[in-house]
């Protein structure tokens, strides 16, 4: 999609080569391969020129910057929503109790568990297909996933819900890809920019500046959501939430900030400051440590 979208912009060719990571590869729970997992093998490629710009899951990143790399391009975010895919076409809130639901993500689990439905969550990972499957052969009643990531592999028809954000708060950056190059390849730098989508970009700026001061402050799994809409005097204002929970979904801290565009990453830092007084710090025990989908802020997923 984005080679597509360069080449009809540019009039460049892009030749594709697929890299698969250990993250793709090993099924081993997210949180043990530790962080970077999807990352660091594709700007391995970029580092040794053996490619000249990565596509990466935004959400995949490490928070701390890559020394001599770039996001040269954040392209329009579609959707940033969970979704659950459940048996018989069920919604979240028509699933018996008792109903199991496969995810590795602490940020979901909690999520689920805080609604009081008495949901089980089982570990699950593989490909999109193998965790569409285990809801087809029975084995699952549902999974949730990233709404984003159906989206892009045409098997957005399964979705039996779209999980409002009030439900279901999305992981910083969930939904958007980052278009990575090395930063002194300015010429590319340039021709990716027309790939770039402003309001992405400050969404995903304040998501990201969230995540790494809670990353900071706490070790509790970490949602967050921008969106950037028209403001009442003909102006755009982003508005961000964000919320830290308990391993068990028992507790939870949420708040929201909004601001100009141009502030994304203050109000992501200001979003943190005000979560960690209100004790997001304490939601969490201390022998946690763990990523995005196994989702602890701090690490890549
Ligand atoms: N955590 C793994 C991951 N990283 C990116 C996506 C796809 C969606 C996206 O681009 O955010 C997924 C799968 C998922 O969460 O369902």
């Amino acid at each position: 999609m984005v080679a597509d979208a360069l080449t009809r912009a540019t009039g460049r060719l892009v030749q594709l080569v697929e890299i698969v990571t250990p993250g793709d590869r090993s099924l081993a729970p997210v949180a043990q391969l530790g962080v970077g997992v999807f990352v660091s093998a594709l700007r391995d490629a970029l580092a040794d020129k053996e490619i000249d710009f990565a596509v990466h899951s935004y959400k995949d990143l490490p928070t701390a910057p890559m020394d001599g790399l770039v996001i040269a391009a954040i392209p329009e975010r579609a959707d940033a929503r969970d979704v659950l895919i459940a048996r018989d076409g069920l919604t979240l809130a028509e699933l018996p109790a008792g109903s199991t639901i496969g995810t590795g993500a602490v940020r979901r689990i909690a999520q689920l568990h805080g609604l009081g439905l008495s949901l089980n969550t089982v570990p699950i990972r593989g490909n999109i297909d193998t965790r569409l499957r285990k809801v087809t052969d029975g084995e699952l009643d549902a999974v949730v996933l990233a709404r984003a990531g159906l989206v892009r592999l045409g098997r957005a028809d399964e979705i039996t819900e779209t999980l409002d954000p009030m439900l279901m708060l999305p992981a910083p950056a969930q939904g958007a890809l980052a278009v990575e190059c090395r930063a002194d390849d300015l010429d590319l730098i340039e021709a990716l920019s027309v790939l770039d989508h402003r309001a992405t970009r400050a969404a995903v700026t304040a998501e990201r500046a969230l995540l790494a001061a809670l990353e900071a402050g706490c070790s509790a799994p970490v949602a967050g959501m921008a969106e950037v809409a028209d403001d009442d005097d003909g102006g755009e204002e982003i508005y961000l939430r964000g919320a830290v929970f308990s391993e068990d979904g028992q507790q939870a801290v949420r708040l929201s900030r909004t601001g100009t565009l141009a502030d994304a990453e203050q109000i992501g830092r200001l979003l943190a400051a005000d979560l960690l007084e209100l004790g997001a710090d304490r939601l969490f025990g201390p022998t946690h440590v763990g990523s995005e989908d196994e989702n602890v802020p701090g690490s890549a997923r």
